[in-house]
């Protein structure tokens, strides 16, 4: 809207948007000459908008020219200026006055009007204009004025003589017309059209053939408007509006042919055509769009006017024409040219100068805004975001805190235990006694078991000086700084059930003199307790005599815990050489902190026993009976290293439920001490717990490995239990005795020192190791397993241990399963038949790890030598089923591991510690286990 006379006016549309020129056709009347010459006027304004070309055409020329044209806006030939301004111009002039820029021009052939209207359509819109800076004084109008000719294709300043600003000859002190037209004319339009006249007859002095040549030129006279922008920007009077409007007279066409023109009019003429032609041409084209090519700059017209057309201003064209018929071919282009303008369209914008300083101020204002939406954007939907991470860490680091706090006390605890031992031990050895020489070069540790109440591993020492100081031939380990002398019931049966798994790990080579001087590492030994006392508790008819229950936590127990050890070293018969530095036990030491297991193990460092220590592991754990969870991995994402998948073992090789911990913590509860009380939701913290069954007692000692015996209500089948949860799922109508007797305990088997030789012991390796392959066999042990086994252990001494250990699991899993029993295993049941199962999974697994892991050269090598034929089908499936298929050829069976091996990733078994198949015995500081390339390889082993 515009204020036009006190009026609010509607304008040509809305700034910014694409808007079609305004295009109007002015018919004049018949001048003298074409009445002098009786011409007709043929064309007639029908309507506001449609003028016809009513007669003059035959019918065949009516039916090949168009004879109705319509636009917006068709003036009659008695339409006076005034109204074709109002109607045809003005709504276009005065949007200068509103910071648009704007052109009016006339368009047609010489003679047809265009300075007549033009010169009407210029006074009346500077009157408007200078009507609205007088009733909008506020807003500080300045107005200046060009007026240029574009006189055969040159173009000049109206204002200016050679190059110098034109002055007036009236006051010519008063400096330039420019200046005054800009400075006087503010006042009014008259002033400025008196101006004009003494610029004119100026010129007309100057110039006298000004005035003959006046309309063989295309004049411009341009209005630039500059204006506060308050009523855009409110009070910042530092921004200004710079639009300007344009009155062009454009010369007249005409035909040269018709003019008879020669010479300087030709010229004229021709330039006039030539400009006129590219304004068409522009037109036509910016009538079809504004793809491809506009010529703007082949002529100074439409170079000039270049903005007007197509860009950024309105723009309103008048076309002039004679109604006479001797015209009407003139006419009809000037209609066709309106024709094309009416489909151009402009984009007229507010044109706003911005101050520096307005500048700066707009763009600290929009930071600020951008600044405070990322600021809510950023506390919104991120606020609820960190307060559920932070609750989440903050949920986290409590249970780390109370992990810790266990933990710690747990520690404390069992120092306070292992130190009340050793002084226990101490006070009670005879001044005189001296340490025991447990071990010499050439003697090795001796499994030893005791009878039926537990079982306990010790270095069995031949050294007469030992012997004598045990008193017997079964000496035990000796566990400097471990000094307890708490008698044990039937201690003295040197034998071991079968089954209660062992693990053992020890170098074994120790010298005699280790313990004497404290600095020869000595090696862990942590055996299992499993308070397989079934005669001893059924021998105990009061509770007295029952030890206290030991409380545990009896929260879920994760995958990978489950391991409690018991360290126990029976003294009777132990006499130490100095003071502290043997051990006498015959306590049981459990650990078992409530959501971890943590491994029993000694220090391996110079052997002050005093630093013995119960170091935490979580990774001794596997299964023989299920297949690698590698491999199970391995369904999921194939391709996957089994090394890389260590941290998700869930397997299991020696661990030990805490139905198992909590009998052994019986022979602490014997002793007064280690009595704890974790949590208040312990399954055996009740005090009722505290009258421990037979039927309790007995599931503890398969459960020292990790199983837990169950025994059917509905058969007499034998459930072994691997779960942590194992004691109260335990049946009170099971028959202890039934178990026991179906595994009855063996005699200890004889260390390799007692062979005498390499040779026999060797015999004696290949012996195990045979008798091993074929429990696996017959177990359906996993492949993966005994590839690891197979090719870690290989006859040294150190193995003997571990080849007694594994030889014994196999021995009680294969009467698990000769008798029909069921073990269950971290909650799922193992039979036969699912042992079978998982072995054929596995089967497959190496069977899709054959094309993964071999080139095509090499399976075709494997197919031939494993006597596959290469057009067989199923060929890589027949390898895996062929793999550790026959447990009596040896050779078959170190192939099978090398391929298995080969298949797994297992290619350096020299790196990876034999301990991970026991408990770990770790020298020094560091700790294998926490080694990480050593804990994906045990992982991936087990
Ligand atoms: N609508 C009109 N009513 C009355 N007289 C008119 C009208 N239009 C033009 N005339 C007269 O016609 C004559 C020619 O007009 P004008 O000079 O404006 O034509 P032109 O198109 O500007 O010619 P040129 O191209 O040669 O400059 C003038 O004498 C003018 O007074």
């Amino acid at each position: 809207m515009v204020i036009v006379d006190g009026r609010e006016e509607k304008m040509q549309g809305p700034v910014g948007c694409e808007e079609r020129i305004f295009v109007s056709v002015r018919l004049r009347p018949l001048n003298d000459k074409e009445i002098d010459r009786h011409d007709v006027s043929d064309w007639e304004c029908i309507s506001d908008n449609t003028i016809i070309y009513r007669d003059g055409l035959s019918v065949s020329e009516k039916s090949m020219y168009p004879t109705a044209f319509t636009f917006d806006r068709v003036f009659s030939s008695d339409c006076p200026n005034r109204q074709v301004y109002e109607e045809g111009a003005k709504e276009t002039a005065l949007s200068v006055v509103r910071g648009i820029n704007s052109t009016v021009f006339a368009y047609g052939q010489t003679s047809s009007g265009k300075t007549y209207t033009m010169t009407g359509v210029t006074e009346y819109a500077m009157a408007d204009i200078y009507d609205y800076i007088q009733r909008h004084k506020e807003r500080e109008f300045i107005l200046k004025f060009s007026a240029m000719e574009i006189y055969n294709e040159s173009v000049s300043d109206l204002l200016s003589v050679d190059g110098a600003p034109l002055r007036l000859l009236d006051d010519p002190e008063r400096g330039t017309l420019v200046d005054r037209l800009t400075e006087e004319t503010l006042r009014d339009w008259n002033h400025f059209k008196e101006l004009l006249s003494l610029c004119e007859a100026q010129r007309r002095i100057g110039e006298t053939s000004l005035n003959e040549t006046s309309s063989r030129s295309h004049q411009i006279l341009r209005v630039t408007v500059e204006s506060s922008a308050r009523e855009f920007l409110g009070n910042d009077k530092s921004s200004t509006l710079v639009s300007s409007v344009n009155f062009v007279d454009l010369a007249g066409s005409e035909r040269a042919s018709q003019t008879s023109a020669a010479g300087t009019r030709l010229k004229e003429g021709c330039h006039i055509n030539r400009s006129l032609l590219t304004l068409g041409t522009v037109i036509h084209k910016l009538s079809k769009g504004r793809n491809g090519h506009i010529p703007y700059r082949d002529s100074k017209l439409t170079r000039i006017l270049q903005s007007s057309l197509g860009g950024n201003a309105r723009t309103a064209i008048i076309c002039t024409m004679s109604p006479a018929r001797t015209h009407v071919e003139q006419s009809r282009k000037t209609l066709l040219f309106a024709s094309c303008a009416k489909k151009v369209t402009t984009s007229a914008q507010v044109n706003l100068v911005v101050s520096d300083k307005t500048l700066v101020r707009q763009l600290q204002r929009e930071l600020a805004r951008l600044e405070n939406e990322l600021r809510i954007a950023r506390t919104k939907p991120t606020s609820s975001i960190s307060d559920a991470l932070l609750l989440e860490k903050d949920l986290e680091i409590e249970k780390l805190k109370k992990e810790v706090a266990i933990l710690t006390q747990q520690r404390d605890l069992a120092w306070s235990v292992v130190e009340g031992m050793r002084q226990e031990a101490y006070n009670e050895s005879p001044r005189d006694e001296k340490p025991v020489n447990v071990c010499s070069d050439s003697q090795y540790p001796k499994l030893r078991v005791r009878d039926r109440d537990s079982f306990s591993i010790g270095f069995r020492s031949h050294t007469p000086s030992a012997r004598q100081s045990f008193g017997s031939e079964e000496s035990f380990l000796q566990l400097p700084d471990f000094k307890l002398t708490a008698p044990h019931p039937s201690a003295s049966s040197p034998q071991l059930s079968p089954k209660i798994p062992v693990f053992v790990g020890s170098t074994l080579h120790q010298e005699e003199n280790d313990y004497e001087n404290s600095e020869v590492p000595c090696k862990e030994v942590c055996c299992i307790d499993s308070n397989l006392s079934r005669n001893r508790y059924l021998d105990s008819s009061s509770s007295e005599s029952r030890p206290k229950i030991h409380q545990y936590n009896s929260s879920p127990p994760r995958e990978n815990s489950a391991i409690s050890g018991v360290i126990e070293v029976e003294n009777e018969d132990v006499s130490k050489q100095e003071s502290s530095k043997s051990l006498h036990l015959n306590k049981n030491i459990v650990f078992e902190p409530p959501e971890k297991t943590y491994l029993c193990q000694l220090k391996d460092e110079p052997c002050s026993c005093r630093r013995s220590r119960f170091t935490r592991s979580r990774s001794c754990k596997a299964s023989l009976m299920t297949y690698s969870p590698w491999i199970e991995k391995l369904e999921e994402n194939d391709g996957t290293s089994p090394i890389q998948n260590a941290e998700d073992f869930t397997g299991r090789t020696y661990n030990f439920d805490r139905k198992s911990s909590a009998s052994k913590l019986d022979h602490q509860s014997e002793a007064g001490e280690l009595i704890r009380n974790e949590s208040p939701t312990s399954t055996s913290a009740t005090p009722n717990n505290t009258q421990r069954s037979p039927l309790e007692s007995q599931s503890s000692f398969a459960s020292a490995g990790g199983w837990s015996v169950q025994i059917p209500e509905n058969k007499n089948s034998t459930v072994y239990r691997t779960s942590t949860r194992g004691s109260e799922e335990m049946s009170s109508s099971h028959k202890y005795e039934n178990q026991h007797d179906d595994y009855p305990v063996q005699a200890m088997t004889p260390t390799p020192e007692t062979y005498g030789s390499s040779s026999a012991w060797s015999s004696e390796f290949q012996r195990l190791q045979r008798e091993i392959v074929e429990l696996w066999h017959d177990c359906n042990v996993s492949l993966v397993h005994r590839t690891y086994f197979f090719l870690l252990f290989k006859g040294d001494t150190k193995d003997y241990i571990y080849l007694e250990v594994e030889h014994r699991r196999l021995s009680f899993l294969k009467n698990v399963f000769t008798s029909g029993n069921q073990m269950v295993e971290n909650g799922r049941v193992v039979t036969r038949a699912s042992s079978e199962k998982a072995l054929r999974r596995e089967r497959q697994m190496l069977c899709q790890r054959i094309s993964k892991r071999l080139s095509r050269v090499e399976r075709e090598k494997l197919f031939l030598t494993w006597g596959i034929e290469l057009n067989a089908k199923e060929r890589r499936l027949k390898l895996a089923n062929l793999l550790w298929s026959d447990c009596k050829d040896m050779e078959h069976v170190a192939e099978s591991a090398a391929l298995v091996a080969k298949l797994v990733g297992f290619e350096n078994p020299e790196k990876t510690f034999k301990e991970m198949f026991g408990l770990n015995f770790t020298p020094g500081q560091q700790t294998p286990m926490r080694n990480n390339t050593l804990k994906r390889s045990v992982m991936s082993l087990l």
